[in-house]
């Protein structure tokens, strides 16, 4: 993605502020308050210099004492509610931001996720969006508000005295140049550390995905070394950026001080001299104390800022990503819906990136409406690539994929799926309760006497009994509880459940026993009396009783016929079946039922 993605919409800039329009009227609010609270503050140094001459002059001095006492706790309430609506509205920002973010990234397109690292999105979700949270509030607000507060003090110190003025003004001047140097090396090197960041949540949310595989191969020091580097590397960019953002910090310190200094010395003459009042250089130097305040919130708010923008343009790559447009048809429920659909593939060819090896050759194909299709042949031909261009994972770059005699790019996407119930080959679980995970694809939920219909064909009603808290017992993370074949039977009711007009299922068998291998297949067998069904099958069994069986072998259609058919007329096939490609399944053991050759 680091690679790929380019910026094409706007400037990191145009989208902080993008991010922070929703939120202006909260932001503007805060930002007053904490004006307010500034203003006041810069007020103190001109009482305390009347109190002075009062105190020395021996005229009364208790309004100015009340007036300063009254200014520091307007400066102290303004201070404390400007700042909260201003977190409050720093939380407001990232939550929008967010809820923005996760939208599209279940949006993706599925070539999109094949080419990212779903680690580096998670983190740019979770991390960068969490740098908004000051670069989009406080440090704007800094910014400004330091900004107006620095060239007010100017202003009032020019009225005490325009010598130590000038030297105050020549030392700013120098401060300014050295952060213009700096700005860039501490955006670029935030920037770098964030993608690293983003790199090593990569790595780790592979692994920890991986985690039985990483332990029964030992791997743990391997995996771990791997992402400490990883971890190392952004270690080395978050100090450079540190670095840069410490000098700067030290050059305001440091010029704050020099002008400290020379200001005490030249203004100490100038005393000495009577060119100057004692209370006007107390003043002064007042002023110039207050003046370390405002001069570090802008530096800290320039440099806090760059962080921001490197977010903002980490965030606005996710944004450019090309994602699926899932509007719904008007009547939610696609007027068709249930009835057996017929599929076609018309001269279908698929590269997954140009260049790249062709994954399906000239592809023609006609599955009729109802019928069980058996897609069968060697690993790596192409038959889950098949199904997934039915689905529009992805589009054929040439041909043509219809449904119902229609282009599948000519369906409204959520019309097209709604059609369809897919079982992927992994039958992932996704978090939830058993009920949320049957009801994925069921938005208004299902009338309990099919659900119940659906559970005891899947052989899932007994699961349900045993669980603690039946259908609405949590499955946990990755669905932890469940075993493989359960899960596999979970996913096939999810698709049974929507009562589609096309069945699509990519090894539904792998992980069942003999006795649910078999209740499965009569299931099938029934549905596909009223529904298409479209199967990647390697079990004899299961492909023995499909009205047709289709033969693939790398990325092409080699034959299609019934059993008997190809088992008289095609030589692969007829090796298929008689070595142990096709395999029955096994009732014990713990070897997966496909051999050795196609694993
Ligand atoms: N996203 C992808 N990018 C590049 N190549 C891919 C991608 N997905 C699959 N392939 C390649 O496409 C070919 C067909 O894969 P596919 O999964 O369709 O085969 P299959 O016949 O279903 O195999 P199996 O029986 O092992 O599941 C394989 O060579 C695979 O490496």
């Amino acid at each position: 993605m680091r690679r790929t993605a380019r910026i094409l919409g706007r400037s990191p800039l145009t989208a902080l502020l993008g991010y922070v329009r929703p939120h202006a009227g909260s932001l503007l609010a805060g930002a007053a308050l904490m004006f307010l609270g500034g203003v006041v503050t810069l007020a103190q140094p001109l009482v305390v210099k009347h109190l002075l001459d009062a105190l020395t002059t021996g005229t009364p001095y208790t309004r100015p004492m009340f007036l300063l006492g009254g200014l520091l706790l307007v400066s102290a309430v303004a201070g404390v509610c400007g700042m909260y609506l201003l977190e409050c509205t720093a939380e407001s920002v990232v939550l929008t931001v967010r809820r923005r973010l996760i939208a599209q990234l279940l949006r993706l397109r599925v070539r999109v996720l094949d080419d990212v690292e779903p680690g580096d999105l998670l983190s740019r979700v979770t991390g960068d969006t969490t740098q908004l949270r000051a670069a989009t509030t406080s440090n704007v607000v800094d910014l400004v508000a330091g900004s107006i507060q620095l060239v007010g003090a100017v202003v009032l110190m020019a009225r005490l005295d325009g010598v130590l003025l000038t030297v105050v003004v020549l030392v700013l001047l120098v401060l300014g140049a050295v952060l213009l140097a700096l700005v860039p090396r501490i955006r670029d090197t935030s920037l770098r550390a964030q993608e690293e960041v983003g790199g090593m949540g990569a790595v780790l949310e592979r692994a920890l995905g991986a985690l039985r595989t990483v332990k029964a191969n030992g791997a743990e020091e391997r995996q771990v070394a791997a992402v400490h580097a990883l971890a190392g590397r952004a270690w080395q960019r978050g100090r450079q950026a540190a670095q840069w953002t410490s000098v700067a910090g030290i050059a305001t310190g440091l010029a704050v001080q020099l002008a400290f200094l020379v200001v005490l010395g030249v203004g100490g003459a100038r005393v000495a001299a009577g060119q100057l009042a004692v209370s006007s250089l107390i003043a002064f130097l007042l002023y110039l104390f207050y003046l370390t305040g405002p001069a570090t919130q802008v530096v800290g708010s320039v440099t806090g800022l760059q962080a921001g923008l490197a977010a903002a343009r980490r965030i606005e790559q996710l944004g450019q990503l090309p994602a699926e447009d899932l509007t719904r048809p008007a009547e939610g429920r696609a007027p068709d819906d249930g009835v057996p659909a017929s599929v076609t593939f018309h001269a279908v060819s698929l590269r997954h990136h140009p260049g790249g090896p062709p994954i399906l050759r000239d592809v023609d194909l006609r599955i009729p409406a109802t019928g069980l299709t058996a897609l069968v042949g060697p690993s790596g031909g192409g038959k889950t690539t098949l199904l997934a261009l039915v689905e529009r994972f992805y589009d054929p770059t040439r041909g043509r994929v219809e449904i119902d005699g229609r282009d599948v790019r000519d369906w409204p996407l959520a019309e097209l799926r709604a059609r369809i119930g897919y079982v992927e080959q992994d039958a992932p679980v996704l978090s939830g309760t058993l009920r949320d995970n049957l009801l994925l694809g069921t938005a208004g939920g299902v009338p309990e006497d099919w659900m119940a219909a659906v559970l005891e064909r899947t052989r899932l009603a007994s699961l349900v009994q045993r669980l603690p808290h039946g259908l609405d017992t949590v499955v946990g993370h990755r669905g932890a509880a469940l075993s493989g074949g359960e899960r596999q039977r979970v996913a096939v009711a999810r698709a049974i459940l929507r009562q589609p007009g096309l069945l699509l299922l990519d090894e539904p068998t792998s992980q069942l026993d003999a006795v649910n291998e078999q209740a499965l297949r009569e299931l099938v067998t029934a549905l596909a009396r009223t529904t298409t069904v479209l199967m990647v099958a390697h079990r004899l069994s299961t492909v023995i009783r499909a009205d047709r069986i289709v033969l693939v072998e790398g990325g092409r259609i080699r034959a299609v016929g019934t059993h008997a058919q190809l088992l008289a007329g095609d030589v692969l096939y007829r090796r298929l079946a008689t070595t142990q490609l096709l395999a029955e399944p096994l009732t014990v053991g713990v070897v997966d039922s496909r051999s050795m050759e196609q694993i």
